[in-house]
């Protein structure tokens, strides 16, 4: 493809050397090979801007890049906001994509909500898949990226491959950092959904308006015109999102049981589901959710809500809800204790998401509920005394352990958990050890929650070249821990 074809196409100008063959895009100078356009972004860590003359050395045929930056040697397409024009013009490079793509967003949800997208479009006929912190999950297999939202170069990269497989509908997560960063951009998105928003990532967000503003260029910007927006309605940033929504003109779905589209009228938690009355279009339906609590209800709904939002057929849509396989680390059953209690693995890393993950095991707690969690490194500190005092508040047993330390200390980390948890719960660094200890403990009519890690395969320890990923599997450790010999290996 030559460069000014697809600089035309893409709106931008400032490509000289029109007639250049474009081989492929990269962000990171490393990445690039002859023929290849080099975006050069001011980022967290480094400027990307240092690496120009070793990108053009490396054969950059053109730079994309801020006005006033300097580029001797290839194109300068220069815009203010150079992520952004990187991101449509390697959209244009990055063809087919598939027909139907959807993208959700919101603090917690992203990833249920897109891997119950992928399901529900399965069960429809679609060939489907899904991209976020799972990976990239086809009908075949799932391939992690290792973010929430790859880069840019990677994304789009994934998207075209998976339309030349076949794959005709994905539903992605749009993290804040993601959306903020632009690195999902510049393809058709039919519809965007927003689960919740509560405290996280301000580390990176100067505040709550700050990530939500950032959340919400989902609706502002990156769902295309005359799209559609699903809203869970239930949440205090709900109104908020509407309003973004339908200032942009976007289609509004609103689900919930505040929904004006689809409403909860009731749920029943069950032994191992729940049961769902809903009304859609003044219809009513009951629905058998083989999956529990209240959280994954509403990823659930909010599922289906971008399934008819992109012409799915209404009585398919909701027959496929009570055929949803559970999504893997969230409210997983990975264990059963000697003494009977089940132990169940979960995702929740913020207050908001261990609240709901200790009341989706409340209903079914007849003794006590034992939780074992901690907080990430490098990682919005603040969230920690929160996280502390929901454990305190809603769980009868609290142990404090290790999730990821990355660059920070364990112990400091644990200490600002702890604040917030207050002198009644346990402090258990080693994270085996603390699985061990609630595993051991629980009596008949406990439920023990290991929460932070969920599907995670590894402990990150250490940063920069010093970081290492230490194997860990809260579900193997879970089991080793309600195996005969309580995981000590005798
Ligand atoms: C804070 C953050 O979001 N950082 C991400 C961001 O980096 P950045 O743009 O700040 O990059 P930088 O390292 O300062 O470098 C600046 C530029 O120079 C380039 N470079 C850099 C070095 C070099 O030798 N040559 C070179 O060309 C880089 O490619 C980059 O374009 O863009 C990079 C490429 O897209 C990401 O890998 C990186 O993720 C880091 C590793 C990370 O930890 N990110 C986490 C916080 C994150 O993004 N999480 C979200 C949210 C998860 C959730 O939902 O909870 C996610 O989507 O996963
Ligand atoms: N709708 C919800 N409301 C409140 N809490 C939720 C909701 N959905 C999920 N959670 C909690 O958040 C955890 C993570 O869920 P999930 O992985 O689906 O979210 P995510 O938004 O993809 O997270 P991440 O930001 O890490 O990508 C779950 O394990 C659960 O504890
Ligand atoms: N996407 C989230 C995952 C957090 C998971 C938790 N185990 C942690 O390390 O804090 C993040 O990068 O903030
Ligand atoms: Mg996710």
């Amino acid at each position: 493809m030559k460069l000014g074809r697809l600089a035309a196409e893409a709106g931008l100008s400032g490509a000289e050397n029109v007639a250049a063959t474009v081989t492929g895009f990269a962000i990171d100078h490393r990445k690039v090979a002859p023929g290849t356009v080099f975006g050069a972004f001011r980022g967290t860590r480094v400027n990307g801007e240092d690496f120009i003359p070793a990108a053009i050395e490396a054969g950059a045929i053109a730079v994309v890049a801020r006005p006033d930056v300097v580029v001797t040697g290839a194109s300068h397409i220069a815009d203010p906001e150079p992520r952004r024009a990187f991101a449509r013009l390697a959209a244009r490079f990055f063809v087919p994509v598939p027909e139907t793509v959807v993208a959700v967003t919101g603090t917690n949800g992203k990833t249920s909500t897109v891997e119950m997208t992928r399901q529900l479009w399965r069960m429809a006929g679609h060939r489907a898949a899904s991209i976020g912190t799972l990976g990239v999950t086809t009908p075949d297999e799932s391939v992690s990226t290792g973010l929430t939202t790859p880069d840019i170069v990677t994304f789009l990269a994934n998207m075209s491959g998976l339309a030349r497989e076949g794959v005709t509908h994905v539903a992605y997560e749009a993290s804040s950092h993601g959306l903020d960063q632009f690195r999902n951009e510049g393809l058709a998105v039919a519809a965007g959904a927003f689960t919740n928003l509560s405290r996280d990532h301000l580390d990176y967000h100067a505040g709550m308006d700050e990530y939500f503003a950032a959340k919400m260029r989902l609706f502002d910007e990156v769902v295309q015109d005359g799209g559609a927006a699903v809203v869970w309605a239930d949440d205090a940033w709900s109104d908020k999102a509407c309003e973004h929504a339908r200032k942009r003109g976007l289609r509004l779905l609103t689900v919930g049981e505040r929904g004006g589209t689809l409403r909860l009228l009731a749920r029943t938690p069950g032994l191992l589901g729940q049961s769902l009355e809903i009304d859609y279009e003044g219809a009513k339906r009951t629905i058998a959710l083989p999956l529990i609590g209240a959280y994954q209800a509403a990823n659930a709904l909010v599922a289906a809500g971008l399934v008819l939002a992109t012409g799915g057929q209404p009585s398919a849509t909701f027959d496929g809800l009570s055929r949803l396989q559970p999504v893997r680390g969230r409210l997983e059953r990975a264990a059963i204790a000697r003494s009977g209690a089940p132990v169940y693995v979960d995702y929740a890393h913020t207050a908001d998401a261990l609240e709901a993950a200790i009341a989706a095991l409340r209903p079914h707690v007849r003794g006590r509920l034992i939780v074992v969690f901690g907080a990430g490194g490098d990682r919005d500190q603040g969230k920690r005394p929160e996280m502390g005092a929901v454990a305190a508040r809603d769980a009868d047993v609290v142990i404090v352990t290790d999730d990821n330390p990355r660059g920070e200390d364990p112990a400091a980390i644990r200490k600002a958990v702890l604040a917030g948890a207050g002198p009644q719960a346990l402090e258990i660094g080693d994270r085996r050890a603390a699985i061990a200890s609630a595993v051991g403990q629980a009596g008949e009519g406990d439920i023990v929650l290991v929460a932070g890690k969920g599907h995670e395969q590894g402990q990150i320890v250490g940063t920069g070249d010093d970081m290492r990923i230490l194997p860990f599997d809260d579900v193997t450790v879970a089991r080793e821990c309600a195996a005969p010999n309580g995981g000590t290996g005798e």
